[in-house]
């Protein structure tokens, strides 16, 4: 799996240490809201557990399953729905915890459902951010790290499924997709 990487972005002390930091953030900021925090499957699991960790108000938890990306490092264009929240977020406080910002068409999808369910507000954490791939015009409310117009695995992270369990993120070797 490592020999895959072609270079290690971030290591996973430098990612904990961040993710600490949104947590401390968002603390702060939604204390006293009903606040639920919404995990997007399946590339935020790892990011959505430890950043909860860090986060020291109460809080409800979902998840929603999207893809658009398959086994491609190119977006479909198309986002899907594979799995819907279990609660309704009319008059809720929505956290979207998502693991990278690309093209932004995941994200705006997801906002424009949840404000038409009526969320009393919709806010983004999003660890990676890669605003040189973006076809939509959208920014994170809380974001980890920008990176520049590569392919990244791990953290969470796939190509074709794999690599999600790597600790770290690294760009993926060009032989390895093309
Ligand atoms: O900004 P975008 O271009 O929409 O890309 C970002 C989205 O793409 C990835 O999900 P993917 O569709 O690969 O599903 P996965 O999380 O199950 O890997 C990633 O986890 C984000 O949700
Ligand atoms: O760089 C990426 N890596 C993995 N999944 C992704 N989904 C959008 N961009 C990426
Ligand atoms: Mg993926």
């Amino acid at each position: 799996m490592q020999r895959d990487i072609q270079e290690v972005l971030y290591s996973e002390e430098q990612i904990q240490a961040k993710v600490k930091e949104l947590g401390q953030q968002i603390s702060r900021d939604f204390e006293g809201r009903n606040l639920l925090v919404i995990c997007v499957l399946k590339g935020a699991f790892i990011f959505m557990a430890d950043l909860v960790k860090n986060v020291t108000i109460p809080l409800d938890l979902d998840f929603m399953a999207v893809s658009s990306y398959g086994a491609s490092t190119k977006s479909s264009g198309v986002v899907k729905i594979i799995k819907d929240l279990d609660v309704p977020v009319e008059g809720r406080d929505v956290l979207i915890v998502e693991d990278i910002i690309d093209s932004g068409l995941t994200l705006s999808y997801l906002i424009d459902v949840l404000e038409r369910r009526n969320a009393l507000s919709v806010t983004v954490v999003a660890l990676f951010d890669k605003p040189g791939r973006r076809t939509v015009d959208l920014e994170p409310d809380y974001k980890g790290f920008t990176i520049p117009d590569a392919f990244v695995v791990g953290y969470g992270l796939d190509f074709a499924e794999k690599y999600r369990n790597l600790p770290f993120v690294g760009v993926l070797k060009e032989e390895v997709y093309s």
